[in-house]
């Protein structure tokens, strides 16, 4: 089953302007997995190569988890302004507004970034909302955990890695380093019919993020070819993202992709998106049983650690994976 993409031009901080002159007159195909089909495994494996990016179907999360925790998001980001400054600054955990990041990047967005492990429970957002918030945020951590680990198991399952929990296991144990993010995109009122970058473009460091929106758009990814389309949104799907670790995992096989949101100012749009990391620790490289000479690796090794400081010191745009890679031998990049 597939949906079809029609990209559009764009205003941005309010003028018209195409946004990139190469948008595609044809239609886009998003490919749509329904996990419950015995093909689902084939099928993510092929829209990671092709987009690193798809939507899934009768997933099994149940749609009044879904409503609540919308629910419980509006709530928040209805408060007095005061009151929700007292869970922030994001750095990088809390609340934030309007900044990303901790290098200028600016958006029209306020958020809620936490981090999905216990030890971080007491955050200043938890002191700022209800008991209810809390527990429901975390009963949609754990199906999060269990859809992205589902996704990995498929994925390594497909691609023949052995233990076929080589993957998933990196999102299910206690030290994985995974978040959750709400992020609200609010209406404007004194520019109704324009478009404003809610969040700038950029790719997931993590190895898949899922994300799940209500019905206004905003998100557009970014095909090979550079062009840019927009993603309907589908409040009863989800939505998953490649990451940049995924990609060097598969040396390169998989793709992340690059994503933003340009915000309907009429409407406003609220997402949650989970990132699924490793454990901190963990020492990130292509797969061996994918690519068993290290001389065909695209990669160096490096610890999620390393990977998620350098991230924090680039900005949101930047291609991240570049200090990572490896250098080809002379002959090789001179053919
Ligand atoms: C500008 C930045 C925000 C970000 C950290 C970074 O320095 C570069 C990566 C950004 C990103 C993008 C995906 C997620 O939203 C995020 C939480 C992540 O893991 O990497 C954000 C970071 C953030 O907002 O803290
Ligand atoms: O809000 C969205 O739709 C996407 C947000 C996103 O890309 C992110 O939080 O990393
Ligand atoms: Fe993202």
């Amino acid at each position: 089953m597939v949906i079809m993409l029609q990209p559009e031009p764009v205003t941005l901080n309010n003028s018209q302007v195409y946004v990139n002159p190469k948008c595609k007159p044809s239609p886009v195909l998003i490919p749509v997995v329904n996990l419950t089909d015995q093909n689902a495994k084939t099928q993510i494996v092929k829209a990671c190569e092709e987009l690193g990016f798809f939507r899934v179907i009768n997933h099994g999360v149940q749609p009044e988890l879904l409503t609540q925790l919308e629910e419980e998001a509006v709530k928040f980001f209805a408060l007095p302004q005061s009151h929700k400054d007292k869970a922030g600054p994001a750095d990088p955990f809390g609340y934030g507004s309007k900044r990303i990041g901790p290098n200028d990047d600016v958006g029209w967005i306020e958020y809620i970034l936490l981090n999905a492990n216990s030890d971080t429970k007491t955050t200043a957002v938890f002191r700022q909302t209800t008991p209810t918030f809390r527990e429901t945020v975390e009963v949609y951590m754990e199906e999060m955990k269990d859809m992205s680990s589902k996704v990995l198991e498929m994925v390594a399952e497909e691609l023949k890695i052995e233990p076929k929990e080589k993957l998933s296991r990196l999102v299910r144990v206690k030290e994985s380093d995974s978040c959750l993010r709400m992020n609200h995109y609010p209406e404007k009122e004194e520019t109704p019919d324009k478009k404003e970058v809610g969040f700038g473009e950029h790719t997931d460091p993590q190895l898949v993020s899922v994300l799940r929106s209500n019905d206004t758009e905003g998100l557009q990814i970014c095909l090979k070819d550079g062009t840019w389309v927009d993603v309907p949104p589908d409040h009863s799907s989800f939505f998953v993202f490649v990451g940049d670790t995924l990609q060097v995992m598969t040396n390169g096989r998989f793709k992340s992709v690059k994503h933003r949101v340009l915000t309907n100012t009429k409407r406003s749009r609220l997402s949650m998106i989970y990132f699924a990391g490793p454990p901190l620790t963990e020492k990130i490289a292509p797969l061996s049983c994918l690519v068993p000479k290290q001389e065909d690796w695209l990669y160096k090794e490096f610890t999620w650690s390393q990977y998620k400081s350098a991230a924090y010191k680039t900005k949101l745009g930047d291609y991240r994976l570049g200090p990572f890679e490896k250098q080809l031998p002379f002959s090789i990049s001179s053919v």
